[in-house]
């Protein structure tokens, strides 16, 4: 089945109606419905091999599913959890990439939004990496989207580039509205960036629910404590120890 394009209806960005993925004998997905509005910020958690990326795959158009109905808009951008430029293009020529000429003073706004005006003209191999996942980031951007897709964008950097990156996104989102699907392991990401966080696990969502707490977010916040731990059960993680129940048990 290939992606209908157009989600008008209901102020919706995303729609799917038991989607199905099978790879060989399994249901990664199995008959998963999941609404995203226009302007919602979804962060999606879930163990390792759960299906997350595959999802964000489908809703990309990336992939096909193997049944069910999925309605997207047209204009959706993906940023991976590695920055994918093109090394022999510098960093506005890959924030550019297939946008005509005209579209220069576009990715040079892009590439300010990100902090990276200055750096315009850099080869990819000479930017950090945090650099170029905000390349990537202007790269998504400047398209416009309604639907931005970010499959771990932050796992890769190290710990206080994270932070940033967090903050950069919060603070772009706001600004242009896009409805996000964020896949993260992430927890604690996932309660500070988003609006709703769902949790997948066995091909369905067992956990929906509105994060409902004021930004900027405070991690010490009770509120954010309690849905940190709450989340954390669900993915069947004892929130004190920080291991595995099964771990805990033996
Ligand atoms: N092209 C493929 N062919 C066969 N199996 C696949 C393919 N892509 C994914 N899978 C399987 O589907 C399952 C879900 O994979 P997926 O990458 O969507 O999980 P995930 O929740 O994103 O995992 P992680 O958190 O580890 O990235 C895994 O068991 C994976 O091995």
């Amino acid at each position: 089945m290939s992606p209908e394009v157009s989600a008008e209806s209901a102020g919706l960005a995303v729609r799917t109606r038991g989607l199905r993925k099978v790879f060989g004998e399994r249901a990664v997905l199995d008959g998963v419905d999941l609404d995203v509005r226009r302007g919602e910020f979804l962060a999606l958690l879930g163990a390792s091999g759960t299906g997350k990326t595959t999802l964000l795959r489908i809703l990309a158009g990336l992939d096909a599913a193997t049944g069910g109905t999925v309605l997207v808009p047209p204009v959706r951008t993906v940023v991976f959890q590695e920055p994918r430029l093109i090394p022999s293009k510098r960093a506005l020529a890959n924030v550019v990439i297939g946008q005509g000429r005209s579209a220069r003073a576009k990715g040079l706004a892009a590439l300010a939004e990100v902090g990276l005006s200055r750096h315009a003209d850099a080869w990819p191999a000479t930017l950090s990496g945090g650099e170029a996942q905000r390349v990537a980031l202007a790269r998504a951007l400047v398209r416009e989207p309604e639907l931005l897709l970010l499959d771990e964008p932050f796992a890769a950097l190290d710990a206080l580039t994270r932070l940033h990156m967090q903050d950069l996104i919060a603070e772009l989102c706001a600004r242009h509205r896009p409805a996000v699907v964020l896949v993260t392991h992430d927890v604690e990401e996932a309660i500070l960036l988003a609006d709703r966080i769902a949790v997948l696990r066995e091909g369905r969502f067992v956990t929906d629910l509105q994060v409902g707490i004021d930004r900027p977010r405070d991690r010490t916040d009770p509120v954010f404590v309690e849905l940190r731990r709450r989340l954390l059960a669900d993915l069947g993680v004892d929130s004190h120890a920080g291991t595995p129940r099964e771990e805990v048990a033996r």
